[in-house]
């Protein structure tokens, strides 16, 4: 039975359809999958079934469809879960409607690239009369939707507002923490997409699987040193979102930023076959440059930056990282 909470989740690629999904499928709250294609949301209700975002997965019974932003106007709860340089669009084009005093919950991993600004404030700028929350972690959207086990992370300023929003979008299958570190979850998230990339380039050099840990262990300690210097606390970035998300995208293949590295390493063109996201390849240069800024050192987020803009190849830059000057871990 439902406890009355009303969600909508505006975006309605892979990601917004598994959360939506798990949402209903609990029952806890009342749910609606807000896109902007009429024809895509009247194809979903008759079938059921995303087949472009996620083909053969059954869609609950009780999800609801729209194409009408109207429909923001009746939740407490909004998912943002458009891609992190949609996400700025999406507050102007749909925060009109937005109930007064509604939550919004930031659900994409990355960094405002024309502003170098985190995502969380980026939303505060255009709708500064609503709570903006972060639900970041390790889980992707085919298996959240098939009712996987999951875990993720969700943060807000307010701890309290954090575990109202933990248990109106958790279930059985799809459980959240409650967090008050908004900086450390989200760039957990985005930093990560980063380390995956890293780790692809690995894999497709065929430099093993030792080089892969080392990457992710090193990786962590950059993340932490830029969500320290952002107001974050280090430590977040050992749980769920950062430590438990770089280990899924470091290591599975159903990661599209490990996939993006691995063409990389191997020197192939990507294989973008259905126009896949790869969020790292705009969060590295964002990242590096916000490193610069603060003085701190991120020299694997740099050297991927570097690779991705053509500044540097990779030879060169697994040189310039086994080359740097010995120093305590
Ligand atoms: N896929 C996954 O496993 C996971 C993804 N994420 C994160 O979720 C975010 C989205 O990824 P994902 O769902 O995979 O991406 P997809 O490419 O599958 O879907 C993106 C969706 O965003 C919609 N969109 C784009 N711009 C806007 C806008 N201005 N307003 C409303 N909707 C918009 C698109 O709608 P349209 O079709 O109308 O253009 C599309 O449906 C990323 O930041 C990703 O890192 C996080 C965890 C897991
Ligand atoms: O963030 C994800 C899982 O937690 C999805 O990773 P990719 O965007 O690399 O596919």
């Amino acid at each position: 039975m439902s406890d009355g909470h009303r969600i909508v989740v505006v975006g309605a690629g892979a990601f917004g359809t598994a959360l939506a999904a798990v949402i209903a499928l609990e029952g806890r709250s009342e749910v609606t999958l807000l896109g902007r294609d009429p024809s895509l949301m009247a194809d979903l209700r008759a079938d059921g079934m995303h087949n472009a975002a996620l083909p053969g997965i059954h869609l609950p019974d009780a999800l609801q469809y729209s194409a009408e932003p109207e429909i923001l106007a009746g939740a407490e709860t909004v998912l943002f879960a458009m891609p992190s340089q949609a996400q700025a669009d999406a507050a102007a084009q749909f925060g009109p409607y937005l109930a007064p005093g509604s939550t919004v919950v930031t659900c994409a991993k990355g960094i405002d690239r024309g502003t170098s600004r985190l995502l969380t404030e980026v939303l505060e700028a255009v709708l500064p009369h609503h709570p903006v929350a972060v639900l970041s972690g390790p889980g992707f959207a085919a298996d959240i939707a098939r009712g996987l086990p999951t875990a993720m992370a969700i943060a807000a300023a307010d701890i309290a507002e954090a575990e109202r929003l933990a248990y109106a979008i958790s279930g059985r299958t799809f459980r959240l923490y409650a967090s008050s570190d908004r900086t450390g979850v989200q760039l957990g998230g985005a930093l990560k997409n980063v380390l995956a990339i890293a780790c692809g380039i690995v894999e497709g050099m065929g430099l093993g699987d030792s080089a892969r840990a080392a990457l992710i262990a090193r990786g962590l300690a950059e993340m932490s040193r830029l969500v320290e210097a952002l107001g974050g606390r280090g430590s977040t970035v050992q749980g769920l979102s950062g430590l438990g998300d770089l280990v899924l995208t470091a290591t599975s293949h159903q990661s599209r930023n490990l996939r993006f590295g691995i063409s990389l390493g191997k020197g192939e063109p990507p294989d973008f076959a259905r126009g896949d996201l790869v969020e790292g390849a705009f969060a590295a240069a964002v990242a590096a440059r916000l490193a610069e800024g603060h003085g701190i050192s991120m020299p694997i987020t740099r050297a991927v930056a570097e690779i991705i803009e053509g500044r540097l190849d990779i030879p060169s830059a697994i040189e310039q990282l086994m080359t740097r000057p010995i120093t305590t871990e």
